[in-house]
């Protein structure tokens, strides 16, 4: 089309309408026409820009703000410009004529938007899109997930008022992206990638990905599962890290004799590690006993584990044979061994170093073939400083040290445990529950599990038994698990367990000044109840940001 037949048609036009989205579509859909019917390209360019903007774009047009009444410049380029440009000026002077084309606008605006959710909604990630004042004008289903807020709820309003924890000022400012940053969102740990978005060199807003932490975790954990364990292993659900990196420490130890010590929280899984040792053993035919030694009475605890003599003590009318004995060939399993007395810590040391013992009340010294496991969340260490436990007793227990990690420490691993449960506790229950709801997944994964893995599987089986649907939904979970809670909790009141994380006093400050100038908007009121002055209210919010200076 260039070239000496080349025909360039310029005008300066001064605009009926101001340029927004909708009146774009239709100018986009009417050059369109105009362009195909003359084989001409037409372009716009503001007076004080150089840059041609192809009219026949949307991309191009929707960014292409200009008010009514401003001045800007109409190129079309071809051999039939000058017949091109009278049909253009019809369609300029009637209005752009928005009334008649008002429908078929509106389509091609629909259109564009419903495409524009889909791709969206589809990305596998978080997607916050923010204009250059930090208001949300994007929101996406992943993000709805992540946060736990609606779509409706977050549009319009600052990012800061909706996730807390981000910080775009930066971005907005400088243009410079922010890459892999690690937050907090409600009780969820995040990456985030903060880009900025341009229009020429103007900074007009800002997109936030985020990644959501157990989905990287759960990625992580698949490609550690190729390590091959016994399969007596299997017993024990999880892909998580630290859990393998525990494992694959238990299951060396299962080809040797030494003593093995596991530690970690109640609830975290360390019978079943000790039984999954054993059984990958070559004692895995001769007997697991296990002792829980905090449930014994002392004064019993001893002739349980090394049997007594008929009348060794009062009561004492049989000979009984103890779990060491018992256990010959086999494994013993020694729970809470912070529990055991120190009387009975000198003869376990002995079976220890020796292999033998003598029964309570007996001479004989007996010689048995055991394998010794402990375990304790008990902090030995602690224990020893105090004089409660042995130095010595510790070193030879601590031969092979495995730490369990409490599921609050591998939250990939709760989607794989509760699909585990469910399939194991509809066998027990006699139910078929087909599964759990995102939102009930995404509250059981919020959720910090003092009590581990027993807790959870309580929770299942209680929610299993309750569940009146085919699916375990977010209300059949216990009240403290419904993370909505935590979350209204986080933004407006000061939320404290045992188990929440401690903030900083000028945090916490902050966050009640805020909740009572949010609800009582004087610093007179906000005092008062607070029991403070009004110069102390109104200095801390003017420290916090609070109110303008
Ligand atoms: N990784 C796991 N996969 C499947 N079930 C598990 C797992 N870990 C623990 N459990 C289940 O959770 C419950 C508690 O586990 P276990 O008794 O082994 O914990 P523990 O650490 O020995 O607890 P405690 O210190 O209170 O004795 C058991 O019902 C066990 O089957």
């Amino acid at each position: 089309m260039r070239g000496d037949k080349m025909v360039e048609k310029r005008e300066r036009l001064r605009l009926p309408v101001s340029i927004h989205s909708q009146i774009a579509a239709h100018i986009v859909q009417e050059v369109s026409r105009i362009s195909k019917r003359n084989d001409v390209s037409i372009f716009f360019r503001k007076i004080n820009e150089s840059r041609l903007v192809p009219a026949g774009s949307m991309l191009s047009m929707v960014t292409f703000f200009a008010s009514r009444g401003e001045e800007i410049e109409v190129i079309i380029e071809g051999l039939k410009a000058e017949k091109a440009f009278d049909e253009f000026m019809q369609f300029f002077n009637s209005e752009l004529g928005k009334e008649k084309e008002e429908k078929d606008t509106y389509e091609l605006l629909r259109n564009t938007s419903i495409a524009y959710e889909k791709i969206f909604n589809s990305i596998g990630s978080g997607l916050v899109v923010t204009d250059e004042n930090g208001v949300i004008t994007i929101f996406n289903k992943l993000a709805e997930g992540i946060t736990g807020i609606s779509m409706d709820e977050a549009i319009g309003k600052k990012i800061q008022e909706v996730i807390p924890g981000i910080k775009i000022e930066n971005v907005l400012k400088t243009g410079k992206e922010e890459m892999n940053k690690k937050i907090k969102v409600g009780n969820n740990v995040v990456f985030t990638n903060i880009t900025p978005i341009y229009t020429g060199n103007k900074i007009e807003g800002s997109v936030i990905v985020f990644y959501d932490f157990p989905q990287i975790e759960y990625l992580e954990n698949e490609l550690k599962r190729n390590r091959k364990l016994d399969k007596a292993f299997d017993i024990i659900i999880g892909n998580s890290g630290k859990l393998r990196d525990a494992l694959t420490i238990a299951s060396k130890a299962a080809e040797t004799d030494s003593t093995v010590l596991i530690r970690g929280e109640s609830g975290t899984g360390k019978e079943l590690v000790a039984q999954a040792i054993h059984y990958a053993s070559r004692r895995r035919d001769k007997p697991f006993i296990r002792v829980n030694c905090a449930a014994i009475p002392v004064t019993l605890l001893e002739s349980e584990l090394f049997g007594h003599e008929r009348g060794a003590f009062t009561g004492a009318v049989t000979q009984k044979i103890g779990k060491f004995e018992l256990a010959d060939g086999g494994t013993v399993f020694l729970d809470e061994i912070g529990e055991i007395p120190p009387e009975i810590q000198v003869k376990l040391l002995r079976v220890i170093q020796e292999k033998e013992f003598e029964r309570v009340g007996g001479i004989k010294t007996i010689k048995v073939d055991v394998r010794i496991i402990a375990a304790t969340n008990k902090d030995l260490e602690k224990a020893i400083k105090e004089g409660t436990f042995r130095e010595d007793l510790y070193y030879r227990l601590n031969v092979i040290p495995i730490m369990l990690p409490p599921l609050r420490e591998r939250r990939g691993d709760i989607p794989l445990l509760v699909e585990h449960f469910i399939e194991k506790l509809n066998k027990k229950l006699n139910k078929n529950i087909k599964g759990i709801t995102k939102k009930a997944m995404q509250a059981l994964i919020h959720y910090d599990w003092p009590g581990n893995i027993r807790e959870l599987e309580n929770i299942i089986e209680r929610c299993i038994t309750l569940s009146e649907g085919e699916y375990i939904d977010y209300e059949d979970l216990p009240q403290y698990i419904r993370n909505e809670d935590t979350i209204v909790s986080e933004n407006n009141v000061i939320y404290l367990d045992e188990h929440s994380e401690l903030l900083t006093m000028e945090e916490y400050e902050y966050k009640i000044i805020k909740a009572a100038l949010d609800r009582y908007k004087s610093f007179n009121k906000a005092a008062k109840v607070l029991g403070l002055t009004h110069k102390t209210v109104a200095s801390k919010a003017r420290k916090f940001g609070l109110v303008d200076r």
